[in-house]
């Protein structure tokens, strides 16, 4: 996932990339105060489904204005979650890799595994008036702190049970200014997007950070795809292939098409050095990951020459799926490299 963003229903979930955006926003706008109006930023907070009972899960919203609207328009809204038939995973004891997810029971490929509302969508910054003399590294801080201060009064309308399950996920940003909500929000989020169609750039685009999701590690192949789905403002997780009981659930916190070295530049805000097979081998992997997103190239290739037999589509097809298989990629969409 670098972090392509999610559009419509349905699009893909990936995270947001632990150092998208933080600490750019604009220096013009309001002042800053030490107990933030939220109105004065132009954001607003709201809880969705508005008139959720108390048993059932709601999102706390911090939202540039027209979101709500544009959420509340979608066909089926609200929807209720989808219900996964048996138990299907658990967050394991801390490891190597902190926390993670862990299936319960063999999951078929295609199988749900997670339907799951956000605790959380935020915003990636407000508009903060910076002092002048700031440099750079002082202006983020700033920005940071000030951002933070926003935080604080949106985390008091989540409930308690769920400000808790947000205060215990993992923090890596503990040494760069963000305070302890923003750092799990740059931790933890997935990007989302389309939500905001009055603004562009990265601010259009806002974090949200799920529960169980949130402790799902990262792996460049991963066994699992994820999906958001606006009527439902929720996260669907279904299994990419078979899974054993047992197995580590991951997802991809980067570019699976990527190149491992440039994955590992993504996973460094995150605080790991990814050792998953394909980072292992990555001489070997990253050659046939290029063959794989050369596919799609060869197929328009054969349409349009007519000396090239059905045989030699059906091997590349044949070579396509083993590929697949060996990088353990089934899940993923191969786009053909636009260089
Ligand atoms: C979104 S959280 C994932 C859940 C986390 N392990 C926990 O304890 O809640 C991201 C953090 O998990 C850890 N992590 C994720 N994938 C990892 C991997 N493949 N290897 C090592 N650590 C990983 C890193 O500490 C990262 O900052």
């Amino acid at each position: 996932m670098k972090r392509g963003f999610l559009n419509s229903a349905k699009s893909k979930a990936i995270r947001l990339g632990s150092d998208a955006g933080y600490g750019s926003s604009s220096t013009i706008g309001a002042p800053s105060m030490p107990t933030p109006d939220l109105s004065s930023s132009g954001t607003e907070t709201v809880i969705l489904p508005a008139n959720a009972a108390p048993d059932e899960p709601v999102t706390v919203c911090f939202f540039w204005p027209g979101s709500k609207e544009v959420l509340m328009k979608m066909p089926g809204y609200p929807k209720p979650l989808r219900k996964v038939s048996e138990p299907t995973f658990r967050v394991g004891e801390a490891g190597s890799k902190g926390l993670g997810l862990f299936a319960t029971r063999a999951l078929s490929q295609g199988e749900l595994i997670i339907d799951e509302q956000p605790l959380l969508i935020s915003v990636r910054g407000v508009p903060v008036a910076v002092p002048a003399m700031l440099n750079q590294e002082q202006t983020t801080k700033y920005q940071l702190r000030e951002f933070e201060k926003y935080l604080e009064v949106v985390l008091k309308k989540m409930r308690p049970a769920d400000r808790e399950a947000f205060m215990s996920l993992a923090n890596s940003h503990l040494t760069d200014g963000s305070g302890p909500i923003a750092g799990r929000i740059r931790t933890n989020s997935l990007g989302l997007d389309g939500l905001c169609p009055a603004m562009t750039g990265p601010m259009a685009q806002y974090s949200s950070v799920p529960h169980y999701i949130s402790r799902m590690n990262n792996s460049c192949s991963p066994n699992t795809t994820s999906n958001f789905h606006d009527a439902s403002i929720s996260y669907t997780v279904y299994a990419a292939r078979d899974i054993a009981e047992g197995e580590e659930l991951t997802l991809s916190y980067s570019d699976v098409w990527d190149t491992a070295a440039n994955r590992q530049q993504t996973f460094k805000p995150y605080g790991f050095v990814c050792a998953c097979d394909a980072c292992r081998d990555p001489i070997s992997s990253d050659r046939r990951r290029a063959k794989i997103r050369a596919f799609v190239p060869s197929v328009r290739m054969w349409a349009v020459n007519r000396s090239l037999p059905d045989d030699w589509l059906i091997n590349k097809c044949l070579e396509q799926i083993a590929l697949l298989e060996q990088e353990k990629l089934e899940g993923e969409v191969a786009l053909p490299c636009r260089d």
